[in-house]
């Protein structure tokens, strides 16, 4: 889809930043609060870059800090200890023009229930001085279509839209975004990664969580994986998922296979359940899943076809995949 100019065409009135150009820099960050009488440690030196014109995906299990590390990007808690900077500027002491600045998507919204989205956009915008064209941001979003019920009667994926545009109503620089794609359906979220990578396109630094890293590998330019508060992975995607071992081999079965073929599997190769599928004796309801490491030569693959025939085992969704964002997900989560 062709750039929209009447919703990211100039950014603020600064125009946008060129691209690459650092917008949020955390470092060596830890935040600690008390709780119960003891201090608990939640960011243990954390280290974050957000470039202009750029996605940063923030990742990690639950409990790993990632809205903590937002709130403090954001200037809404103070870090125990350590500096941000936020367009250049330390967004905990900064003033009303910073905040114009930057735009904010919060999972729940925190908005108005009894308002309909209709009022409440136009409301957001009469708050800065250059808004975008609303009207043509919630025709894009599909907000027209709901755009006069009251919000407490939206669905979770409706809502999620109404707070995407009430972020973006200033033209931001900088926007953070807490889970943007959860609860939208297939169709919507389109709509939303097409908007995200228009937004890119057009310089903004975008800085958002999921738990969807399918989600991730297709829009971040930088991933930042956090475990127990600390950074323990980052890179690109294609930095964090290339390794010099061969692709892995992964197939479907109709049933678990059986462990005495398992014990039988040709010399040099492993097979495996797959992570997040039933192993022998269960199976989801559509079969097993299974992944083969060290298939490297043609012979193998022939090795492999006679030992699914001597068992009787006919593969479906046969496929060579790199490792994927999941698999680093799944090696640093215990
Ligand atoms: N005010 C607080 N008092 C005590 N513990 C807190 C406080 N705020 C956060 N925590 C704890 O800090 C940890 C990190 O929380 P945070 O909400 O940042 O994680 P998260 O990565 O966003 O998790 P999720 O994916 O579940 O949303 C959690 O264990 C949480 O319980």
């Amino acid at each position: 889809m062709p750039a929209d100019p009447a919703v990211t065409g100039h950014l603020h009135a600064q125009g946008p930043a060129p691209t690459g150009d650092v917008q949020l820099q955390l470092t060596d960050v830890h935040h600690s609060v008390r709780s119960r009488g003891s201090t608990v440690e939640i960011l243990r030196g954390v280290e974050l870059t957000a470039r202009a014109g750029q996605v940063t995906a923030l990742l990690g299990p639950n409990g790993a800090g990632k809205t903590t590390t937002l709130m403090v990007a954001q200037g809404l808690e103070r870090p125990t200890s350590g500096t941000v900077r936020l367009l250049d500027q330390d967004p905990w002491r900064a003033g009303a023009d910073l905040r114009s600045r930057v735009g904010v998507m919060l999972q729940d919204g925190g908005m108005p229930l009894a308002a309909t989205p209709e009022r409440l956009l136009r409301h957001v915008c009469t708050l800065y001085r250059d808004p975008v064209d609303m009207p043509r941001l919630m025709e894009r979003l599909g907000i027209d279509e709901f755009a006069r019920r009251d919000i407490r009667r939206l669905s979770g994926g409706q809502r999620q839209r109404v707070s995407l545009a009430a972020a973006l109503a200033g033209r931001p620089q900088v926007i953070f975004l807490d889970e943007p794609s959860a609860g939208l359906d297939p169709v919507s979220r389109q709509l939303v990664f097409e908007l995200i990578r228009e937004l890119r396109a057009s310089g903004m630094a975008i800085i958002l969580t999921t738990h969807l890293l399918d989600d991730a590998q297709r829009l971040a330019d930088h991933v930042v994986l956090l475990r127990q508060g600390r950074v323990v992975r980052r890179g690109t995607v294609s930095e964090l998922t290339s390794t010099s071992e061969a692709p892995a081999l992964h197939f479907r079965v109709d049933r678990a296979v059986p462990s005495v073929a398992l014990d039988e599997v040709p010399a040099g190769l492993t097979v495996q359940a797959e992570p997040g599928h039933s192993s022998a004796g269960g199976g989801t309801p559509t079969g097993s899943s299974y992944v083969v490491h060290g298939a490297q030569r043609p012979s193998d693959l022939e090795a492999l076809a006679a030992w699914w025939t001597r068992h009787d085992l006919m593969p479906t969704d046969l496929h060579l995949a790199r490792r994927s964002l999941e698999d680093v997900f799944l090696e640093v989560t215990p």
